[in-house]
């Protein structure tokens, strides 16, 4: 154990009721939005494959030409009103929009710059009408801010000289303030997602990492913050040098998900961000680049996440006229579908203490002891599906949530091992079979105890 003064802040896991409406929530909508949906992955009739919000890089454009792109900044389109819907009727219950991408550029007007919305042909405070008219949807807001900065003149990687040091610490004041400003001028945001945090030069200032960390926190109780805003003073990221998670929730799925077998990751709070295309979080121009993500894919990776205790943030990424590409609206409205009739296997569950199997995934209401969740992916041939529970447990009945009168046979097996059988289903979306269980399934509940 070495000795460390600036880890975890918040002991976890937080029982406060901010953090258990995050943990509540499972499902959020992740927004990429700035001037990289202008060009939207193409610069000089050149389509660039790698990430469009990184376009800058790939194609090698100077700050200057790309900053001057905010000038051109005028999504004509963009209906605050109608995302919101559209993120309502997905069934999502949370939305993460990015304040500031590594760019710099601001989607609010900040008096520590002039190269945010306020110079723009749009003008108006964007980010704040998105927060209003996501809340009124009942639809919670974070904020993701990179502190990565491409655009600020103290920014830098690596701190090599004593002008790097005061440079970056004229940038540690500038993030500092722009944090709080954000969380002064909406202050029913719920969150802080960090991001571009992994140079050199942040991993060296783990005290300010800290500091920052808790002053944010005093300012706005209920504060949910991810693992990626921290180093220690080792420079040790998300966990530190004691392997203790700091932040309020483990940041680190992106882009992937753990092993559906892993049950260590139940210990934590956690949440997968995923893209829909391979890797575009910002609008890109072209989506037949790589493989487009279906519903269907998707819906299995918010089971799987709430399976295992995790929140799953899907991300969508408007075009620079302020709209959603039809694969986004078409998505969003076929997810929403699935979850009208299903949410009550996502919204207030997690891991239900037994293992996954071959069907599909448990979950269960943090509310029940004595109600399960089989969401179904794969029917077995024989339409007899084998749940193995906790031993002692048994079965006092089983239906479809699509047909609760109808209780399907079961047949025990031994200890706590049945089949349910379910021959007749004809959808052709993944579907959900409760278990009622006689008895409390009280080694779930003692394992939630001792975590
Ligand atoms: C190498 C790399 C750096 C930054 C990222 C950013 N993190 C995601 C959450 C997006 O914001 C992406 O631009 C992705 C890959």
């Amino acid at each position: 154990e070495k000795e460390v003064k600036y880890g975890q802040i918040t002991e976890l896991p937080r029982q406060d009721d901010a953090m258990k409406k995050w943990r509540s929530n499972r499902f959020g909508q992740f927004i990429h939005w700035g001037l990289y949906a202008i060009p939207g992955g193409v610069w000089k009739g050149k389509t660039y494959e790698y990430a469009a919000e990184f376009l800058k890089s790939s194609a090698g454009i100077s700050t200057a030409t790309w900053d001057s792109l905010q000038y051109q900044f005028n999504p004509i389109k963009f209906n605050a009103m109608a995302w919101a819907k559209m993120a309502k009727a997905m069934g999502v219950k949370y939305a993460t929009i990015t304040t500031k991408h590594h760019e710099g550029f601001c989607l609010w007007p900040s008096e520590y710059t002039d190269f945010d919305i306020e110079n723009t042909p749009y003008g108006k405070d964007l980010l704040g009408e998105f927060i209003e008219a996501y809340n009124a949807e009942g639809i919670d807001v974070s904020l993701y801010y990179s502190v990565l900065d491409w655009h600020h003149p103290d920014w830098r990687y690596k701190l090599n000289s004593e002008e790097d040091k005061e440079a970056f610490e004229r940038l540690k004041i500038f993030t500092k303030n722009q944090l709080l400003e954000l969380l002064d001028r909406y202050p029913t945001v719920k969150g802080l997602w960090f991001d571009g945090t992994w140079d050199q030069c942040w991993k060296d200032n783990g005290q300010f990492s800290y500091e920052l960390e808790k002053k944010l926190k005093e300012k706005h109780p209920g504060l949910v913050v991810n693992s990626r805003m921290r180093a220690d003073e080792y420079g040790s990221r998300h966990f530190d040098s004691n392997g203790v998670l700091m932040g309020d929730y483990e940041s680190g799925y992106e882009r992937r998900l753990p092993n559906p077998w892993d049950i260590e990751v139940t210990k934590n709070d956690w949440e997968c961000c995923m893209t829909i295309p391979e890797n575009q979080w910002g609008y890109h121009k072209d989506w037949t680049l790589t493989h487009i993500k279906t519903a269907n894919e998707l819906i299995e990776m918010l089971v799987q996440c709430t399976s295992q205790n995790g929140n799953f943030l899907l991300n969508f990424g408007p075009t620079g006229e302020g709209d959603f590409r039809e694969e986004e609206v078409k998505l969003a409205k076929e997810i929403g579908d699935w979850m009208d009739d299903n949410s009550s296997a996502i919204y207030n569950c997690g891991y239900a203490g037994l293992k996954k199997q071959g069907w599909g995934y448990f979950t269960q209401n943090n509310d029940s002891e004595t109600t399960i969740n089989m969401v179904v992916f794969n029917k077995p041939i024989n339409g007899k599906y084998r749940v193995k529970l906790n031993k002692g447990s048994v079965i006092k009945k089983a239906y479809l949530l699509s047909k609760p009168d109808k209780a399907l046979d079961l047949e025990e097996i031994s200890n706590g091992e049945y089949f349910i059988e379910a021959k007749k289903v004809k959808t052709k979306d993944p579907f959900v079979i409760i278990i009622e269980l006689e008895n409390k399934d009280s080694k779930k509940f003692h394992q939630k105890a001792l975590t």
